[in-house]
């Protein structure tokens, strides 16, 4: 069993835990001290932890390593930065600081610009700093006012909770293939350098008003924030200023607070619109820090524990106009808003003066590498080495190696030109579901699926290859439904959470309806579906058919056609032919008749379930 923690080392231990926890736990002392489930290793990783970071505080120091900071400006991230540099430089030297990158979740996927500052971000995981992203279940439904003439709209559960499980997801994937660009690029893998995705929701959604206006609103002085360029802008020249609009930079000054407590995250990255907010930011975070009643629970001040940021520059569009969701030009992370083939033409396209800063910007090569194949794109432009290696490792990092070298020899394929010698072979399939892999996650299906059983409905969008293997998946409890039961409205607003699906009439799965439209699913851990229920009318217009839907079965859909060809032909149809017929359209059954939407399980994975399932191998 483990030890008994003395009540002398709890304070330590807090701020290590603080420091360490990845799932936003918070560990108060008191449930520290009955917490007796912390066991040596994990303090004893944590004391390594620290012993590295020292070492490598040394290293810096004495030049023989280059600090993360130099890093980040040599490659062109470091725009704006909100507090002193020589300081901040002496902080992460002598600090583990974590650092957090945050977007509203008010569109369903990511874009290219996104991208940077999560680069930057990246980086400073690489170097062993913890990285935490972080989707703003709760500020999207305020709206960022920042750079805008007009107020965002508001937004549905619906939506906000579409966008959010589908930017959760992919972040997922882009973190599953920036770990593997960190092996690639030889950075250690350092246990103390935690990684996390994590929602406002979490703490957001329960701030009270009273704490709010107590630790925070009673010390704002209006002056300041009514001056602040944004205010002013959209007071004047826009729609006017909604009081949440105003206090937006609070709740996201609120967020820093949280994870600088609770996770020991120093430092705020943001595209350089978001300065404003991150000096709000380190203001806020100040004034409740202050503001802490309990004398035990107060975080000490000096100088190394200063927050910090820093912007990075826009990525911008010939015109000048910031890629974003609002402009309208966004290049998307989704394949489905922008194919993986469009996004490597968009590298492909970049002129030859900015290659070699996008090169910095978006790829994990050393500077060294980048001179070299600038060099090489050089001698010979028209051969677009530099745009190749750029595509490649962009595309390598939003959808993994395989699917990059797929495009790049599309793209040779198409438009010919010369491959780069950088490419590693693909993988072979192995028919198991990674975030690579993933099929489409956002489906739609008619409302009355809402009357089958749940097996029937998992076959339906795909997740099972049949009723009764969707049979078994539920009586294994190998699905689940996101949300509580009972909860009508299902995630409020947006918080990811998943009870595994049971043999229940079909009335229980409608409890699961989110807005009364969206109902998410989902199987192993990236295997999930967002279904938008549409009416029955609009499906049978569309013409789609899902898997198992009624009057469309194999045999049925046989019979007629050989029927009707039998007819054209004036002859009989005998049992024989139907039989024969049977026989090869079973072989041959697409994955769904005529809905390319709706993949169903391949063989593997359905015989890795079927193994998993009978010796209990964890999936
Ligand atoms: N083109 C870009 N270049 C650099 N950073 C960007 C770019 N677009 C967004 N970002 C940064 O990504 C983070 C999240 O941005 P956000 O979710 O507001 O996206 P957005 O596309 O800018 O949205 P909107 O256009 O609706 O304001 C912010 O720090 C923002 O500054
Ligand atoms: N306000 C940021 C997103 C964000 C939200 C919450 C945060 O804590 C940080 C950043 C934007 O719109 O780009």
């Amino acid at each position: 069993m483990a030890p008994r923690i003395p009540f002398s080392e709890l304070p330590r231990l807090a701020r290590a835990c603080a420091r360490c926890s990845t799932r936003g736990t918070t560990w108060s002392l008191a449930s520290l001290q009955r917490a007796r489930g912390i066991s040596q290793s994990y303090l004893r990783k944590v004391d390594e932890g620290e012993e590295r970071w020292k070492e490598r505080a040394d290293k810096i120091q004495s030049g023989e390593i280059s600090h993360v900071w130099d890093v980040l400006e040599e490659r062109g991230f470091v725009k704006d930065v909100a507090g002193n540099v020589d300081k901040i430089k002496e902080i992460m030297r002598i600090k583990r600081v974590g650092a957090y990158v945050g977007i509203d979740p008010t569109a369903d996927s990511m874009h290219v610009g996104h991208l940077l500052p999560f680069m930057a971000l990246f980086w400073l995981w690489f170097h062993g700093h913890p990285a935490i992203t972080l989707l703003g279940g709760s500020t999207a439904r305020i709206g960022d006012p920042t750079g805008r003439l007009l107020s965002r709209d508001n937004m549905s559960n619906s939506e906000i909770t579409k966008n959010i499980t589908k930017l959760h997801f992919q972040l997922s994937r882009l973190w599953t293939n920036v770990d593997n660009l960190r092996r690639k690029y030889g950075y250690e893998d350092d246990w103390a350098a935690k990684r996390a995705l994590l929602n406002n929701n979490t703490w957001l959604g329960k701030l009270t008003v009273y704490d709010f206006s107590k630790r925070l609103a009673r010390s704002m002085r209006l002056g300041p924030m009514l001056s602040r360029e944004t205010v002013k802008r959209k007071m004047e020249d826009g729609d006017g200023m909604s009081l949440g609009e105003f206090m937006y930079p609070l709740l996201q000054g609120w967020d820093f607070w949280h994870l600088y407590n609770k996770l020991g995250c120093q430092m705020q990255i943001g595209g350089s619109d978001q300065f404003g907010n991150i000096v709000a930011g380190i203001d806020v975070l100040k004034v409740v820090r202050e503001t802490e009643e309990a004398p035990h629970e107060r975080m000490p001040t000096g100088w190394q524990h200063e927050p910090f940021g820093f912007t990075v520059p826009l990525l911008t569009d010939s015109s000048g106009a910031k890629f974003g969701k609002s402009a309208g030009n966004a290049v998307w992370l989704d394949e489905y808003k922008t194919s993986p083939f469009e996004l490597y033409g968009f590298f492909m396209r970049r002129s030859d003066d900015e290659l070699e800063k996008l090169l910095k910007l978006f790829t994990f090569m050393p500077i060294k590498q980048i001179q070299d194949i600038m060099a090489q794109h050089h001698v010979d432009p028209s051969k677009r080495i530099a745009n190749h290696h750029l595509a490649f490792e962009v595309l390598s990092m939003v959808y993994g190696s395989q699917r990059a070298l797929q495009e790049a020899q599309q793209h040779q394929f198409r438009f010919g030109g010369e491959l780069p010698h950088i490419i590693k072979e693909p993988t072979p399939e192995t028919g198991i579901v990674t975030p690579n892999n993933a099929p489409r996650s956002d489906i739609k299906l008619p409302r009355s699926v809402m009357k089958l059983s749940p097996a029937k409905i998992l076959y339906a969008c795909g997740l099972a290859s049949s009723s009764s293997d969707g049979q078994r998946l539920v009586a294994s409890q190998g699905a689940y439904v996101a949300g509580q039961p009972g909860q009508r409205r299902g995630l409020v607003p947006g918080n990811l959470n998943w009870s595994p699906m049971k043999m229940w009439f079909p009335e229980e799965t409608a409890k699961f309806l989110i807005d009364d439209n969206i109902l998410i699913l989902r199987k192993g851990k990236h295997n999930v579906r967002i279904i938008e229920l549409v009416d029955d009318e609009e499906w049978k217009a569309s013409g789609k058919v899902y898997p198992g839907q009624p009057f469309t079965g194999t045999v049925r859909r046989v019979v007629q056609k050989l029927k009707d060809e039998a007819t054209e032909r004036g002859e009989d149809l005998s049992p024989q032919d139907i039989r024969r017929q049977l026989m090869e359209e079973r072989d041959e059954e697409s994955q769904v008749a005529n809905n390319p939407d709706i993949k169903l399980p391949s063989k593997q994975e359905v015989r890795k379930m079927n193994r998993q399932r009978k010796f209990g191998e964890q999936p």
